[in-house]
C-alpha cells in the first residue's frame, strides 16, 4: 500500500512527515480558494525537500501548471477538478509527469467516461463530491468501487481517519487495483499543518 499526505506547507512540518513515515508523496494545494492554497512564497522553503511532490490542481491551465513545477520541483501532477480528456493528454503529454486524475464520486460512478482516459493517467484517484472539489473530510459510498472494472491502480481519498481503518483495510483485501490512499483533513492541527503522530499511528495499521 502507497501513502499520500495531502495539503501540506510548512517547511519543519513537512521535514518531520519525511524523517517520521517518509510517505511516497506529499501534494501541495495549487487552489486558491483552498484553506490549504501553497502560494509561491512557499516554493523556497519547499522546493529542495526530499520527497516527491504533487501538484494538486483544479480546472487551470497548462501554463499554471509548468510554472508550479519548475518553482516547487512536482514529481506529480494531480487533477482535481473537471478536466477533459484533452486536457489530460496535454499535461501527460507537455510535461511528461506521474498523472494523477481525481473523481468525485456522489451517488454512483460511469465507468465509461474514465475509459478514454486511461492512456494519460498514472493512477485514478476516488474522492468525495463536494462544491469545494476536495479536502471535505467526508467519505463516500466505498461499496461503489467493487465494481471497478479496470486494470489501472487507483488511490482512495476523501475522509481516511482513524475511524474508518477497518473499512479500509477490508477494502484493500478486495480490490487489488486499490493501492494507495490519500489522507488530509481528518489529521490536521490547523489547515495545511499535520499531526505527524497521528499519521504514524494510522500508517502503522494500513501500510502493508
Ligand atoms: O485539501 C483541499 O483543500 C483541496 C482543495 C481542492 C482540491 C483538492 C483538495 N484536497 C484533496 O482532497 C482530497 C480529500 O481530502 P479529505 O481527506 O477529505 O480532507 C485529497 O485527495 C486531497 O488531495
Amino acid at each position: 500500500m502507497k501513502l499520500k499526505v495531502c495539503g501540506m506547507r510548512s517547511e519543519e512540518n513537512i521535514k518531520g512527515l519525511i524523517s517520521q513515515i517518509n510517505p511516497d508523496w506529499m501534494g501541495l494545494i495549487f487552489y486558491a480558494k483552498s484553506p490549504r492554497f501553497v502560494s509561491k512564497d512557499f516554493a523556497d522553503s519547499i522546493k529542495d525537500l526530499d520527497i516527491s511532490k504533487v501538484g494538486v490542481f483544479v480546472n487551470t491551465n497548462l501554463e499554471e501548471i509548468k510554472k508550479a513545477i519548475s518553482r516547487f520541483d512536482l514529481h506529480t501532477i494531480q487533477l482535481h477538478g473537471e478536466e477533459s480528456v484533452d486536457f489530460t493528454r496535454s499535461v501527460k503529454q507537455e510535461t511528461g509527469l506521474e498523472i494523477f486524475k481525481v473523481f468525485s464520486v456522489k451517488e454512483n460512478v460511469d465507468w465509461k467516461e474514465l475509459e478514454s482516459y486511461l492512456p494519460y493517467v498514472d493512477y485514478f484517484l476516488f474522492d468525495t463530491f463536494t462544491k469545494e472539489y476536495g479536502g471535505s473530510g467526508k467519505t463516500f459510498d466505498w461499496q461503489i468501487l467493487k465494481s471497478y472494472p479496470f486494470e489501472k491502480p487507483f488511490l482512495l481519498s476523501g475522509g481516511l481517519s482513524l475511524e474508518n481503518i477497518q473499512d479500509i483495510q477490508k477494502l484493500q483485501s478486495e480490490i487489488p487495483q486499490l493501492i494507495g490512499v490519500d489522507i488530509n483533513s481528518k489529521f490536521e492541527v490547523e489547515p495545511g499543518f499535520k499531526d505527524i503522530d497521528k499519521i504514524g499511528e494510522f500508517w502503522e495499521k494500513v501500510r502493508d
